[in-house]
């Protein structure tokens, strides 16, 4: 049964790999690489330290938490794949944590509970992000900084406000991850086009939040033409509303975790890859961007050896998905920069 999922963990990104560029590296060539988790030990922390854990590019996995870390660590230590782990909990574990990382993951911070908003969390968790930032910019300042805490609309431009502060601010390096919304406009247009869900791929841009979160469905690949405007808008409105779906049907008991730690290795995965150098490594991520007026802004990327190696433009829209565009602007600008805002003066 383990053998039987690490392999097909392993084989789902191997098919991955394959529809974007093959794998240069096998788990024995690949170079070292390190990845850090802030916040391993909570709802979405677990379930991704197990799959970074199985992950083959991973040589080592450092897992960081204020407590529950080393029980975390010890738990996944003994499965039998490649990266080697270790457990830090504690602010006076974080540098060692840190140190010598090529991606950190920050899942850091408090979820949702029924009747909040993504920014209800902002309060809360932009003094944790902006904590976890410094630590970063002091011993890894060249890690990729995978961001998946929320508000992400507003955690992003702190963050990036932290590392300017600290001289270390590499815009290549930041990303967003938005990757969860990706994955619930594949699925949920898959189940609606009756097309194989392994085959779909639909970019969502914009943000991470609501009305902010833009599925382009006319983009989708397989092309279908069994979907009705009525069908396109329902599925705009339930990728928007995923996670409150989740939220909701939690009752109290958080948020997505499971899904969203999936999403989160996947895309950590795609981050690992364009560092190693494997060419065409294409993920939606919210990064800075000059594809609109807006300073921070998910599109389609092209990932590389240095992080962002090409903020992808929008390619053409319909009229539904341009009112769709237009009408997420001055929510995810007021995000921005209440983000930025509080990171300039706290
Ligand atoms: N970007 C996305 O698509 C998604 C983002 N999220 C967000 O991810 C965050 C975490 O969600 P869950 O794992 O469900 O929450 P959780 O409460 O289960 O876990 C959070 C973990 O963060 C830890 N933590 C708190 N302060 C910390 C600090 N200063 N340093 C290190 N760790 C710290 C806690 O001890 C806890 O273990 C939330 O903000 C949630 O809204 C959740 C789902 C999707
Ligand atoms: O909805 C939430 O609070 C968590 C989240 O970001 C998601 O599931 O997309």
């Amino acid at each position: 049964m383990r053998s039987f999922m690490v392999r097909s963990v392993d084989s789902a990104l191997r098919r991955r790999g394959a529809s974007s560029g093959s794998r240069l590296f096998s788990s024995e060539s690949a170079p070292e690489r390190k990845v850090a988790i802030l916040g391993a030990a909570g709802g979405i922390g677990q379930p991704l330290s197990l799959l970074m854990k199985l992950n083959p590019l991973v040589s080592n996995l450092a897992l960081y938490d204020i407590a529950g870390t080393p029980g975390v660590a010890a738990d996944v230590s003994h499965i039998n794949t490649r990266a080697l782990v270790a457990g830090f909990a504690g602010e006076e574990e974080l540098g060692k944590a840190l140190e010598g990382s090529d991606v950190v993951i920050i899942p850091a911070g408090v979820p949702r509970k029924p009747g909040m908003t993504r920014d209800d969390l902002f309060n809360i968790n932009a003094g944790i992000v902006k904590s976890l930032c410094t630590a970063i910019a002091k011993y890894c300042p060249n890690a990729l900084v995978n961001m998946i805490s929320n508000p992400v609309n507003s955690t992003v431009p702190i963050a990036s406000e932290v590392f300017k502060k600290a001289g270390t601010y590499d815009e290549k390096k930041l990303f967003g991850v938005t990757t969860l919304d990706v994955v619930r406009a594949k699925t949920f247009y898959a189940g609606k086009a009756k097309v194989p869900v392994a085959e779909v791929n639909v970019p969502v841009v914009g943000g991470h939040a609501g009305i902010t979160i833009l599925p382009l469905f006319s983009q989708a690949t397989p092309a279908t033409n069994a979907l009705s405007e009525e069908d396109i808008k329902a599925l705009t409105k339930r990728t928007q509303d995923g996670g409150t779906e989740v939220v909701e049907a939690k009752a109290g008991k958080g948020s997505a975790t499971l899904s969203m730690a999936y999403a989160g290795a996947i895309f950590a995965d795609a981050c690992l890859k364009g560092l190693n150098g494997v060419p065409d490594i294409v993920e939606c991520s919210f990064v800075q961007s000059s594809v609109t007026e807006l300073p921070f802004f998910a599109s389609k990327v092209r990932l590389g050896k240095n992080g962002v190696e090409e903020v992808l433009g929008l390619g053409s829209l319909t009229d539904f998905e341009k009112a769709g565009l237009e009408s997420l602007k001055p929510e995810l600008k007021a995000s921005i920069e209440k983000g930025i805002k509080f990171a300039k003066e706290n």
